[in-house]
């Protein structure tokens, strides 16, 4: 096993992925950037959730929006759906593990909040009914998918953003992912300070 070879070619597909990933999602990351701006503007928040390392990448989305990013500006309302322990272990517990993110969607969300739903596969039965329970809300949904953007991209309304990373590779997806909410991080700041 060459490991050398193999790491190689790991960041080579990596930054492949990278470039061709925006190229098809810079316009609707930014669009993503100014609907999040908007709703933070009027009092919404947003509520992120997600399994596993998207799971991490919900929390790690939301404490930069709460604490900060790179620029000095107002903490913003932000809420991972993913922490709480107690919750999630009484929902799935006395419920299903399905509802995890959709009861919290149902008690937390308000009309004009927005729900961030991260799924590699698009597949993922709680992701799904948390974005029917945003729905129900009337809040909007950025969702960040990969492969074919699964069964989430078929519920998506026009009025939701859908950012599907063009990969079948959920590891190759995740690292496009967390480098998305990192724009959308330096996009939310910029709107919010006014940067040229
Ligand atoms: O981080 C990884 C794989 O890189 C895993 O923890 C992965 O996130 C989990 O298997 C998730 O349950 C996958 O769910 P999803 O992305 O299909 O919604
Ligand atoms: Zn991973």
């Amino acid at each position: 096993m060459d490991l050398i070879k193999r790491i190689n070619a790991h960041f080579s597909d990596s930054a492949q992925l990278k470039l061709k990933a925006a190229r098809e999602l810079a316009a609707p990351i930014a669009a993503a950037a100014e609907r999040m701006v908007q709703c933070l503007i009027k009092d919404g928040k947003i509520l992120a959730c997600g399994n596993g390392g998207s799971a991490a990448d919900a929390q790690h989305f939301s404490a930069e929006l709460l604490n900060r990013f790179e620029m000095e500006r107002p903490a913003l309302a932000a809420i991972a759906l993913t922490t709480d322990s107690s919750t999630l272990t009484s929902i799935a517990n006395d419920y299903t593990f399905v509802e995890v993110f959709s009861k919290q969607v149902r008690a937390l969300g308000r009309p004009g909040d927005m729900l961030l739903a991260i799924s590699t596969s698009g597949n993922s039965p709680n992701v799904i009914e948390a974005i029917k329970a945003a729905h129900e809300r009337d809040m909007d949904v950025v969702a960040l998918t990969g492969r074919s953007g699964g069964k989430m991209a078929e519920l998506l309304r026009p009025s939701d953003i859908h950012l599907c990373v063009p990969a079948q590779s959920t590891a190759r997806i995740q690292e496009v992912h967390i480098l998305t909410l990192h724009c959308l991080c330096d996009a939310i700041d910029c709107l919010l300070l006014g940067v040229e």
